[in-house]
């Protein structure tokens, strides 16, 4: 979809921001830059849209080498959307998103129905709309800016460092809801960012630069966590990289057993104290409640009146990361599994996580391998990519 074919960007003072990079992007998917600070991410995006022209080299998008195109029509399939929202400060939140459609003569009726839509489809409430930009959080107008840009529905989406000034909790949030609009629109987007544990959550694919605009590895984030394709990259990823990769991988393939559950509305003097010491306490639907510790059962009243330890229930869509710090903190060394309703399904005990985790690994690794020797075959075959957003989330 966009192809950058032997691209160079030399400024006038000497400066080699982008140096001889070739590299396809493929359509409907996130395709990240990564590398440390002023290797070229930026100059790469802006190129795509033309605000800033290659010395050297050819870009296509969509087969049509941009610079046949008009720089303004180029832009108008082009969303973009920067760190600072870039919001019209006296406009409203609604009219701000009209811009691009009001500029292709939509019609101001038709342009407002598009961007209360899109008020909606980012998360946001409709009254809102009304509102000026300093009357939002920062998270709050990074959505209208994601609104904004895609506007006029453009096939392609720019996004440099959108996230990077929200906190952890916020940009957690708006990583998610990315993932959740691109499960529905699927467009071609180019993301920037500094952050690898947002590169890896977002990346369909990662590319890695280096300081004088060398692009050094691009690949699909379990194939880059598996093979970093040299001490820079490794040393970029991280020393957490093995952790990293587990964060990709999800627990559907994970079995459990069924496990001794205990209704909480069960008297304490009926409890066997045969078997597991730790049970798992559940509501009278099956929800998860906590653990129960049988050493020291309290002399009467209910299991669901006693003291519980905590326990943190884990879908089928949930990482093995997840798993594992789970089954690391829980008292009875396992994971209590829930269906996507909260109910519980069995239990997977840690050295079950465990077991996976390196076959994960393995897996990883191996596939990597065969991508090396063959450059079409998948790349995680058996790793279970996690692009979704979590259910539970509710935006900003
Ligand atoms: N207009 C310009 N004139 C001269 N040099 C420039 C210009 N714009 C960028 N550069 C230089 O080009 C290099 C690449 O810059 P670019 O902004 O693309 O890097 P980056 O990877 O996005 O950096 P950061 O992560 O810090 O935002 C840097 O050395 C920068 O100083």
């Amino acid at each position: 979809m966009i192809k950058f074919d032997a691209v160079s960007k030399r400024y006038p003072n000497g400066t080699t921001a982008v140096d001889d990079l070739s590299l396809d992007l493929p359509e409907g998917g996130v395709t990240v830059l990564v590398g440390s600070s002023g290797c070229g991410k930026t100059t790469t995006l802006r190129m795509v849209n033309r605000m800033v022209e290659p010395t050297s080299g050819t870009i296509s998008v969509g087969g049509r080498d941009i610079l046949e195109a008009d720089a303004a029509e180029l832009r108008r399939g082009i969303g973009y959307v920067i760190q600072q929202s870039g919001l019209f400060p006296h406009r409203t939140i609604l009219d701000n998103i009209a811009t691009v459609p009001l500029l292709l003569g939509w019609g101001r009726r038709k342009a407002r129905a598009r961007a209360a839509e899109l008020l909606e489809l980012v998360g946001l409430p409709t009254d809102a709309g009304k509102r000026y930009p300093h009357q939002l959080s920062g998270g709050q107008q990074q959505r209208v800016g994601v609104a904004r840009a895609l506007a006029a529905d453009p096939p392609v989406l720019l996004m440099d460092e959108p996230f990077g000034a929200v906190d952890p909790v916020v940009r957690t949030q708006l990583q998610n809801e990315l993932l959740r609009l691109q499960e529905e629109l699927r467009k071609t987007v180019v993301f920037v960012t500094h952050d690898i544990d947002e590169a890896v959550r977002l990346g369909d694919r990662i590319a890695v630069f280096r300081t004088g605009g060398r692009l050094v590895q691009c690949a699909e984030p379990a194939e880059l966590l598996a093979r970093p394709a040299d001490d820079f990259v490794a040393d970029f990823l991280g020393a957490e990289r093995g952790l990293k990769l587990l964060s990709l991988t999800t627990l559907a393939e994970v079995p459990y057993a069924p496990g001794q559950a205990i209704r909480a509305d069960e008297p304490v003097d009926k409890i066997s104290r045969d078997g597991a010491r730790w049970r798992l306490v559940t509501s009278p639907r099956g929800e998860p409640l906590g653990w129960l510790d049988t050493d020291t059962l309290p002399s009467g009243g209910t299991a669901g009146e006693a003291r519980l330890e905590a326990v943190r229930a884990l879908r089928d869509t949930d990482s093995l990361l997840s798993a594992l710090n789970e089954a690391v903190s829980s008292p009875a060394a396992a994971v209590a599994r829930v269906t996507a309703d909260g109910i519980l399904t069995g239990l997977t005990s840690r050295d079950a996580i465990h077991e996976r985790a390196g076959r994960s690994h393995a897996e990883a690794g191996r596939a990597a391998a065969t991508k090396e020797t063959a450059p079409d075959a998948p790349a995680t075959k058996n790793a279970t990519l996690r692009k979704t957003a979590p259910t539970a989330e509710r935006p900003a």
